[in-house]
Order: structure tokens, then sequence, then C-alpha cells
């Protein structure tokens, strides 16, 4: 049986992960998330889910026994990709953005091994409530915001400015649970007892 590896640092990816009920272990990987002149948000995550994935294949010892999973999620609103705050100045300018509007999640996911690849895009319609200066600054303070692209949430503080969504939940949290569990099935993994199909 092939092994899972799961190549993500956040924490929320484990904890997705982990409730498929599939044993992985996870590992770290450092890549260069820049955006290519004339890069599409679409193409940008698909290529960093795939990249991530890739780089953690690269560090196995036995890579030929091994499927990598690389995940990646970006928050785009008028055709601009937000990532994570930088400091306080960028997130209240992506605060602003998203203010009183609906903006797009899309999560890339690829699982790839020494001779396969297999991968999904999922876009999320994210509706915020119009926020105010001092909500915004108090958000920054909870320090929620850092590590998350678009600087917030949804799972945390962040949700209470969530009016509507469109989509998947749990692809903006980082994985999308429904297109991993698809992908896992292609690649022979066994999700619990027949609840997908493989
Ligand atoms: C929009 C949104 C993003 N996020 C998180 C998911 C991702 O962890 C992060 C986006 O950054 P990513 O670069 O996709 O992922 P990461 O750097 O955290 O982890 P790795 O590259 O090692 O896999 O933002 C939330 O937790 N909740 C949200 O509502």
């Amino acid at each position: 049986m092939a092994k899972l590896i799961l190549a993500s640092q956040s924490p929320r990816r484990r904890e997705l992960l982990t409730t498929l009920g599939i044993d992985f272990t996870a590992l770290a990987t450092d890549i260069d998330e820049s955006v290519l002149s004339g890069e599409t948000p679409n193409r940008y995550v698909d290529r960093l889910a795939l990249v991530k994935a890739q780089a953690g294949l690269a560090l196995l010892d036995r890579p030929a026994d091994c499927w990598v999973l690389g995940s990646d999620t970006s928050v785009v609103i008028d055709g601009q990709i937000l990532g994570k705050p930088t400091s306080k100045e960028h997130f209240q300018t992506m605060m602003r953005l998203l203010s009183g509007r609906t903006h797009q999640v899309l999560t890339g996911i690829a699982l790839v091994s020494v001779g396969d690849s297999y991968r999904a895009l999922v876009t999320t319609d994210v509706s915020f409530m119009a926020l105010s200066e001092p909500q915004i600054s108090a958000y920054w303070h909870s320090g929620e915001p850092l590590d998350k692209a678009g600087g917030y949430g949804i799972q945390g503080l962040g949700g209470v400015f969530v009016t509507k969504i469109a989509g998947s939940y749990s692809s903006v949290v980082g994985l999308p649970l429904h297109e991993t569990a698809l992908l896992l099935g292609k690649a022979r993994f066994s999700l619990y007892q027949g609840l997908m199909p493989i």
C-alpha cells in the first residue's frame, strides 16, 4: 500500500485531512510563492499546489512508494490575488477591498507520485458584511489574520464577517474534502468503508 504525505505546514490542512481517516505524514516545504507575470489566479493556485506537492516528493528518501498532496488557497477580488497580509497596512487594504462585497476563494490541490499526478481546482464565493475601520483594527489585534490568505479565517473570528458562502466551506479553510477524496480515490486510497466509491 502506498503511503500518503501531506506537503503542508498548515494546521488546518492537517486537521481536515485527518477527518478523512487515512494515515498520512505531514512535512513542510519551502517554495517561492511569487505570482508569475501575466499569471491568472486559477493558474497560480493550480501551479502552486503542484509545486508544493513536487517539492514534497523531492524531499522523500523513497518517493516511489508515496503519493504527495499539495494545496494552495488564495483569495481573489477584482482579478487581484490576495495572499497573507505582511503588515497591518497590507491587512487593512485587504479588508477594505473585501468589505461589503463578494469575493472568490480558490483552492488548488495536487496529488503526485513519481509517475502520475491528479489535480483539482475549487472556487467558492464568500460575501462579507460592510466593515468599519474600528472593526478592521479589532480583527487585526486578534492575531488571527496573519497566516491566512486574504487576512481572515472563516473558521474563526473572521466567520463573524461572512454573510454568505456559495461553494465548499472546507476549501475556504484550505482543503476541499470532496475533491480531495475524489483524488485519493483515483490514487486507490480507500476511504472509510466505501464512503466514497473508488
Ligand atoms: C480564506 C481562508 C484561508 N485560510 C488559510 C488556509 C491556508 O492555510 C492559508 C493560505 O495559505 P497557503 O499558502 O495556501 O497555505 P499555508 O502557507 O498556510 O500552508 P502550506 O503552503 O504549507 O500548505 O490561509 C484559512 O484558514 N481560513 C480562511 O477562511
